[in-house]
C-alpha cells in the first residue's frame, strides 16, 4: 500500500554517493519540519492534520454532503489555486474525469468556476446548470480574490432569484478563515454554513482540510479512506530511517538532479485520472519552491497523450529535464484486445493482451528511451488510483514540497511573487486605494 520509490531510471545520472550525500542534508530539513523551528513555521498544521483534524467538522462536511446530495443535482464550487485545485484532482483521480457524464450516477454534477476571469466559461456553466437544482461551495482562505468573489456574486444572484434569499442562503456553503476576510463577513450576515481553512494551513496545502473534503464528500468519496491513506503517509514520512524513508529520498533525489542541471521536472502520468494531480502539484511545488531566483519549475504530462506532442522535446530537445512517473501497473477496468479475423490493422499480434498491457510497454520503452536521450526518471509507483492512495499521494508531495523549500534555503510557505499581477491588475482597474501609477503602466501598454 502506498507509494514506492524505483531509482532504475536514474541508472547513469546519478550515483548512490550522491543520495547517500544528501541524506544529512534531508535529515536536517525533516527536523525542521518536526520540530516547527524552520522558515514559515507558523504554516506547519498539515503535518499533523491527517490525525489531528477537527472530528467535529468532519461530521458537518459529511452533513452538509449529504444535504447537497439530496437537494442538488449540480454543486458550483467556486474558488482558484490551492482552493480548487485539490478537489479537482480528487474527484478526477477517486473517480474518473469523465465523472459528470457517468450514466447512473447518484451524486451530483461538480462544475468548478471562479478559477478564471472568463464570462464565456461562466455563461456556459450557467446553461449547462439549466433548470437543475443546485448549490454553492465557495471557497477562498483570504475571503477576497478576485476571481472567486467575482464568480461568487454571479452564482449567489441566480441561487436568490431560484430560490429566495433564506433558501438561497440554506444552499451556499463558505470555506474560509475562521474568523477574518470579506467572505467571512458576508457568510455570517446571511447564515451561510461556514468551513474553516486553518490558521496554519496555507492555500496549497489544504486540500486534507474542509476545502478539498466537501466537494469531495459531495461526489460520494470515501473520505475516511482519504484520511487513512494521508495518515499512512504522514507515518511513512516520518520514518527516521533514510534508506527506508522514499519521501525523504524523493526530495534526495530532485535535488541531486537540479544540481546536475535538471531545472525542470515533468510529472508524468499513464493515466487520465491523474492529469488533474498534476495541476495540483504544479501549484504545489511552483509557488512553495520557486522564488528569491531558485526552485525546480514544475510541470506535467499525460502519456500516451503528450509522447505525440511534447514527447519529441523531451526525447531531443535541452536537456534540462528530469521526469518523475507516476505509475500504477494496475488497471481499474480492464480491457483485453481480441482478435480481427481481418487483422488489416496487423493488430492481431496483441490479440487477447490486455491494454494494461500495451500500456506498460509504453512506459517502459518511454521510459529507457528518455533515458537514452538523456532524461533522468525518478518512477513513484501507486498500487492503486483510488481515495486511500490519493489521500496518501497527497500528503507524500506536500512533504517532499517542503523538504523541497528547505533545501533550497527558502521558506516553502508563501508566495509573495503572486501579488505583482495583482497589484498591476488593480491599479489599471483603478481599484480604490490602487490609484498611484496607473498612468504609467498605462502608457508603458500603449508603447
Ligand atoms: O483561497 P484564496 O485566499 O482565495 O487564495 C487562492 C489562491 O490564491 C493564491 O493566494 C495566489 O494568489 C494562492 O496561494 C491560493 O491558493
Amino acid at each position: 500500500m502506498g507509494i514506492q520509490l524505483k531509482q532504475n531510471g536514474l541508472a547513469g545520472f546519478l550515483e548512490p554517493e550522491d543520495l547517500a550525500g544528501m541524506a544529512p542534508l534531508v535529515e536536517a530539513c525533516a527536523g525542521q519540519l518536526a520540530r516547527g523551528d524552520g522558515l514559515g513555521a507558523d504554516a506547519l498544521g498539515w503535518i499533523e492534520l491527517p490525525r489531528r483534524y477537527d472530528k467535529a467538522e468532519f461530521e458537518r462536511i459529511q452533513a452538509a454532503a449529504k444535504k447537497i446530495q439530496a437537494d442538488s443535482e449540480v454543486l458550483v464550487v467556486i474558488g482558484i489555486g490551492g482552493s480548487y485545485l485539490g478537489a479537482r484532482a480528487a474527484l478526477e483521480f477517486v473517480h474518473s474525469p469523465l465523472y459528470n457524464s457517468r450514466a447512473g450516477k447518484s451524486t451530483p454534477d461538480i462544475y468548478f468556476v471562479g478559477n478564471n476571469l472568463s464570462s464565456t466559461y461562466i455563461n456556459e456553466v450557467i446553461e449547462l446548470i439549466g433548470e437543475r437544482d443546485f448549490s454553492v461551495n465557495v471557497i477562498s482562505k483570504s475571503g477576497t480574490t478576485t476571481e472567486p468573489a467575482i464568480a461568487f456574486r454571479v452564482f449567489k444572484k441566480l441561487l436568490e432569484q431560484k430560490y429566495g434569499k433564506p433558501g438561497a442562503a440554506r444552499r451556499i456553503y463558505a470555506t474560509t478563515d475562521r474568523e477574518k476576510g470579506a467572505l467571512k463577513s458576508l457568510a455570517d450576515a446571511e447564515g451561510y454554513e461556514t468551513f474553516v481553512v486553518p490558521d496554519d494551513i496555507g492555500g496549497r496545502y489544504s486540500v486534507l482540510t474542509a476545502v478539498g473534503l466537501l466537494p469531495m464528500a459531495a461526489s460520494g468519496i470515501d473520505l475516511g479512506a482519504v484520511m487513512r491513506g494521508a495518515d499512512d503517509a504522514r507515518a511513512a514520512c516520518a520514518e527516521s530511517d533514510f534508506s527506508k524513508n522514499q519521501c525523504r529520498q524523493y526530495a534526495a533525489l530532485r535535488h541531486c538532479l537540479f544540481n546536475r542541471g535538471k531545472v525542470i521536472e515533468i510529472l508524468v502520468n499513464y493515466e487520465p485520472r491523474l492529469t488533474q494531480f498534476g495541476e495540483w502539484y504544479k501549484q504545489l511545488f511552483a509557488e512553495s519552491e520557486g522564488k528569491n531566483k531558485k526552485g525546480i519549475f514544475p510541470t506535467s504530462a499525460n502519456f500516451s497523450t503528450d509522447l505525440h506532442s511534447i514527447g519529441q522535446f523531451i526525447q531531443d530537445g535541452s536537456r534540462n529535464l528530469f521526469e518523475t512517473v507516476l505509475w500504477c501497473p494496475k488497471a481499474e477496468r480492464p480491457l483485453v484486445i481480441e482478435a480481427d479475423e481481418a487483422n488489416i490493422d496487423g493488430l492481431n499480434f496483441l490479440a487477447g493482451r490486455s491494454m494494461q498491457f500495451v500500456n506498460s510497454k509504453a512506459y517502459a520503452g518511454t521510459l529507457l528511451a528518455h533515458m537514452d536521450g538523456g532524461v533522468p526518471n525518478i518512477v513513484l509507483e501507486l498500487d492503486d488510483i483510488d481515495a486511500y492512495h490519493f489521500g496518501y499521494t497527497v500528503y507524500f508531495f506536500e512533504m517532499a514540497c517542503a523538504l523541497s523549500g528547505y533545501l533550497f534555503g527558502l521558506n516553502p510557505f508563501n508566495q509573495p511573487g503572486v501579488e505583482s499581477y495583482k497589484t498591476n491588475m488593480f491599479t489599471l482597474l483603478h481599484k480604490p486605494g490602487y490609484e498611484q501609477g496607473a498612468a504609467q503602466l498605462e502608457q508603458r501598454l500603449s508603447q
